[in-house]
């Protein structure tokens, strides 16, 4: 996969990179840069209306205060509440001594607030405690004003910025102006409901590099995944080709009352591809021969399937709809031994079963990925769903260490994590996704990308990209994000990969 140009940063590696940007640059440099880009923003976009800005006691408070300053200067209304505070940072305490007195206000926020906009300077990457009352009072002042624009600096005021953890009353911004890099928490769980757009300015210190900490309680850098780390996914095919080009792929899973989840990731794949795709059907007497509405696709019995040496299988998927009793549990122990020397998807109540076999589990000797949603990375790593939650980025991490696995941590923003625990966090996405069936989906896309020669970075991060964007596709055409149905997701995909200049980036 190329280089990403999107870099997140966890928020040790971001203060390591800070500290090396106030060494390379002169003393007070930062700040004035932050302000200057909040200024611009906001009267690039929203000049002519009134502005509020709400300050706290750190330097994410000082970029508010010079935003003042800056905004008065260009004659733009501006007023200004700034938490009590006994003692700023030095590059705050100037920017306080230059504000013009006549901005501050007292007492809480108020006033009618309509075509405002809202800054929120309370808090940046320096919280680290609950909020205490006067900043959850001005944040449910802010929150509510209908009619303003919301603008977060550097990070929406209770937001965690490595985890996207939101404290109860977190400040809900339209769009959040980030500083330095990027960072995960804006991206993943609670981050994109609360950030709205993000918009990066790197404050002049692109050339600015940091000796990063690679200690393992720290999540490093990663990357965003967008359409341009996605390359790949758009190679166009050669004429000289054959159903041979492309690979085989079998999926197993389809036990009993679960054959749609086996059709569906098939389906994906057929549509996503893959040159040939076979169905083995976990049930003891399958009641389908073929699907009818997809006659292309090649259903066996799991038992004649798994027995076939022959078939020229490049790439397993198992797992959807496969349940989790007894027989179930022998089907994957024998696909997961089938299928040690092939690249494997391993999706669902496979994952359970794992978790709950792990001595079923064969050594592999080719690479594998894994797709939990939160509950199942949980039993995988013997946590809770909280715990997962907790830490995304981390977990994901821990998790494809575990089991030298590619891992897709699914849900708001997932994340992707390879087995030496380089991250991403996925670019493209909405709630539309949130409904049974578009897991099986993604399963049967990353196999497909599998089949046909992609490389595990490209086929992973690709296939989720593409599963994400396919469903803002829909959405941008009326169909979803309510209702949106996981076959719907398929053939979007199938669109999106088939015309690359249009649709989402
Ligand atoms: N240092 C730099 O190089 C730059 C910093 N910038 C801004 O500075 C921010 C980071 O500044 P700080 O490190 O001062 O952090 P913050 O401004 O986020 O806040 C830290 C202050 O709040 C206190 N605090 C933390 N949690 C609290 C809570 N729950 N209730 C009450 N007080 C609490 C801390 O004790 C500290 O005094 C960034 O987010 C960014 O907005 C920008 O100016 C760009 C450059
Ligand atoms: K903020």
């Amino acid at each position: 996969m190329a280089a990403t140009s999107h870099p997140l940063f966890g928020s040790t590696a971001l203060r390591a990179l800070e500290h090396a940007a106030q060494s390379a640059l002169p003393p007070h440099t930062l700040m004035p840069r932050a302000a200057q880009a909040a200024c611009l923003l906001i009267l690039q976009r929203w000049r002519g209306r009134p502005v509020t800005i709400l300050c706290g006691p750190g330097n994410n408070g000082g970029d508010g205060l010079v935003l003042a300053r800056l905004l008065n200067q260009a004659s733009v209304p501006v007023r200004i509440w700034a938490l009590n505070v006994d003692k700023r940072p030095a590059d705050a305490e100037r920017a306080w001594r230059d504000l013009p007195r006549g901005l501050l206000q007292s007492g809480d926020p108020k006033g009618d607030a309509k075509g405002a906009v809202i800054v929120d300077a309370l808090f940046g990457i320096g919280l680290h405690r609950d909020l205490d009352a006067d900043t959850r009072r001005w944040l449910a002042w802010a929150n509510e004003q209908e009619g303003a624009v919301r603008v977060a600096l550097d990070i929406p005021t209770g937001l965690d910025a490595d985890t996207g953890e939101a404290r109860e009353g977190t400040f809900m911004a339209d769009v959040t102006l980030t500083f330095l890099r990027d960072k995960p928490g804006l991206h993943t769980r609670s981050g994109q409901d609360h950030a709205g757009e993000v918009v990066v300015d790197m404050l002049g210190t692109d050339a600015v590099t940091a000796a990063l900490p690679s200690d393992d309680q720290s999540i490093g850098t990663g990357n965003l995944i967008r359409r341009a780390d996605c390359k790949t996914l758009f190679v166009s095919r050669k004429h000289d080709t054959h159903k041979g080009s492309f690979g085989t792929l079998a999926v197993l899973g389809g036990g009993h009352g679960m054959t749609g989840a086996a059709l569906l990731a098939s389906r994906a794949a057929l549509h996503l591809g893959a040159g040939k795709v076979f169905v083995g059907l976990a049930e003891a007497n399958p009641a389908l021969s073929c699907d009818l509405l997809q006659p292309e696709l090649m259903l066996r019995p799991a038992a004649s399937l798994l027995g076939k040496k022959d078939a020229g299988i490049g790439v397993w998927v198992v797992g959807c709809g496969l349940g989790t009793d007894q027989g179930a549990a022998d089907w994957l122990a024998a696909t997961l031994h089938a299928a040690r020397e092939t690249p494997t998807v391993v999706d669902a109540d496979a994952l359970i079963l794992m978790a709950a076999n792990p001595k079923r589990v064969p050594a592999r000797k080719a690479a594998w990925v894994l797709t939990p949603h939160p509950r199942e990375a949980a039993q995988l790593l013997g946590c809770d769903t909280a715990a997962i939650q907790a830490n995304r980025v981390a977990q994901a991490r821990r998790l494809a260490a575990k089991y030298s696995a590619w891992v897709v941590l699914k849900g708001a923003g997932t994340v992707v994590s390879s087995p030496d625990g380089r991250w991403s966090v996925n670019g493209s996405g909405n709630a539309g996704l949130a409904t049974a069936g578009t897991g099986d989906v993604l399963a049967g896309m990353i196999g497909a990308l599998l089949a046909q020669g992609l490389d595990m970075d490209d086929a992973v991060r690709g296939g989720v990209w593409l599963h994400g964007a396919a469903a803002q596709d829909l959405s941008a055409r009326g169909i979803g994000p309510i209702g949106l149905t996981a076959g719907e997701v398929i053939a979007a995909a199938r669109d999106l990969r088939n015309r690359p200049e249009n649709g989402v980036t």
